[in-house]
């Protein structure tokens, strides 16, 4: 009997979920690649420079070395009765490894752990996250991820009723959002960030969204805020924050704060505060429900493979935590490698310790170049015609806008792609440099942006700039009205 499984009888919350970051530009770039495999030199270039996801050790970053080390020693505890590690591996490294062994049931990373994550672990990322507000943390409100990603599903899981709830989501977002609130059968409720304010947060705006959903009876039940914000790469000023978690107090919304991009600052002028620490600034303690995200996927150390990350969730009720439990606890538990990676990245050498100094320079060696390269890729997108970009202070992207002429805007109409797609695959198909379209991440109707990240290695960032400037004055000068 021939399957029945056919598109038309899937799931249409999945038809109609998409993500751009790894979607029809990046499926077509890989088609060249394999091109560039089989017949080199029939294309006019010779490499694919995947501008696309915020992936730097696929780019050539390295690991943090304290990290690997830790976790090597975590991993095969062998290790540690060898005498010779002593020449291979820091005393510190040593010492932390035993420490974390200590901790894990049967000293297994092998094994499962609690479906929050290890206890020892959450009590350490706890600990670092109490020095990094000034605000007590505790080990129970933390749930060790997979990454952040699986927190933000597991929160629309339990959120979202039907299509008339609905989250306030960014507009330009992360579209791990709006894919979410899809695949959960919400609705997105998009609120606007402004562009000529450095992508600043309207609360009027947010407001006025609010009420225009509520209107058409869709209970909102949380807000999305993304701090550093990407795709944008704007940081929230610090009033900009209270203003938020009062409006959310007001109208009885659950934050959601996405921080991965938390150690990922590059200008002097900000400073990153967590959504925690302006919840209890404001003395609110426990009366606002709070989920906040961290990542080992980005910072400056960028384990995205490890799949590591923690949601800490504050102001929720015990039943409704003993829900996200219970939801946390069907898969089991995250994995090993990541809740250990978690709990180095909240709780890092200390000055003092023989890994310090070279943790901290490797550190400031990588945050260092991503703010030279962030800086260098914005002041050359500003200096081709038709293009405006904000300043890119934090996370990992630059966020242009091109002002396509009417011309473009035909031939792109023509092919049947949204302006921003037909310039990124005309980018792709004579450069080799692989974006992603504002249209993936949303953005106000008839402007156009796209997305580049800034993570290719340094000496690999002048020969990307000359060879946008050569594509983008070609492309403007084919489409002059
Ligand atoms: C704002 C934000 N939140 C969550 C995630 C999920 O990260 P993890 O699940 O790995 O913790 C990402 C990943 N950034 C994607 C991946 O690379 N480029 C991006 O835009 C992100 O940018």
């Amino acid at each position: 009997m021939a399957s029945s499984v056919a598109v038309e009888n899937l799931n249409p919350k999945v038809l109609k979920c998409e993500y751009a970051v790894r979607g029809e530009i990046v499926i077509h770039a890989q088609r060249l690649q394999q091109q560039l495999q089989n017949q080199p030199g029939s294309l006019p270039f010779h490499e694919i420079l995947y501008c696309n996801i915020g992936n730097p050790q696929s780019l050539g970053q390295q690991p943090v070395t304290f990290f690997r080390e830790v976790l090597a020693l975590c991993d095969h505890p062998y290790l540690l009765q060898r005498e010779e590690i002593k020449s291979l591996f820091s005393a510190d490294s040593i010492s932390r490894a035993k420490q974390i062994l200590a901790l894990i049931p049967g000293r297994a990373t092998g094994a499962y752990s609690h479906s929050q994550g290890i206890k020892g672990l959450r009590d350490a990322i706890a600990a670092g996250i109490t020095a990094r507000d000034g605000f007590p943390a505790n080990a129970d409100d933390i749930f060790l991820t997979d990454g952040a990603s699986p927190g933000v599903h597991l929160m629309m899981q339990l959120l979202i009723r039907n299509e008339k709830d609905g989250i306030l989501v960014p507009i330009p977002q992360y579209p791990l959002y709006s894919a979410s609130i899809a695949l959960h059968g919400g609705a997105l409720v998009p609120y606007y960030l402004n562009e000529s304010t450095g992508w600043g947060l309207e609360i009027s705006d947010v407001k006025k969204q609010l009420e225009d959903a509520r209107s058409r009876g869709i209970d909102v039940r949380a807000l999305v805020v993304i701090n550093p914000g990407n795709p944008t790469g704007q940081v929230l000023a610090e009033e900009n924050q209270y203003d938020i978690v009062k409006f959310c107090k007001n109208e009885g919304l659950v934050l959601l704060a996405d921080e991965v991009y938390q150690e990922n600052i590059y200008v002097d002028d900000k400073k990153f505060h967590s959504f925690k620490k302006i919840v209890r600034s404001l003395g609110y303690g426990e009366d606002l429900p709070l989920v906040s995200y961290q990542s080992v996927s980005k910072g400056y150390y960028g384990e995205c493979g490890k799949r590591g990350g923690y949601m800490e969730i504050t102001g929720f009720s015990a039943p409704v935590r003993e829900q996200i439990y219970k939801i946390s606890s069907v898969n089991l538990c995250s994995n090993i490698t990541g809740q250990i990676l978690a709990s180095l990245v909240m709780n890092p050498p200390k000055a003092g310790d023989e890994s310090y100094a070279s943790y901290q320079a490797e550190k400031d060696r990588i945050l260092t170049s991503l703010a030279r390269r962030a800086k260098a890729l914005e002041d050359a997108f500003n200096n081709l015609e038709g293009i405006t970009c904000n300043k890119a202070e934090g996370a990992m992207y630059l966020f242009p806008r091109i002002n396509l002429p009417q011309k473009a805007i035909d031939a792109a109409n023509a092919a049947n792609k949204a302006p921003d797609a037909f310039y990124a695959l005309r980018l792709l198909e004579s450069t080799g440099i692989v974006v992603v379209p504002g249209s993936g991440f949303g953005q106000v109707p008839g402007t156009w942006h796209f997305r580049c990240t800034i993570l290719p290695q340094e000496e690999k960032i002048p020969a990307i700039i000359s060879r946008f400037k050569v594509f983008h004055e070609a492309f403007m000068a084919e489409h002059r009205d």
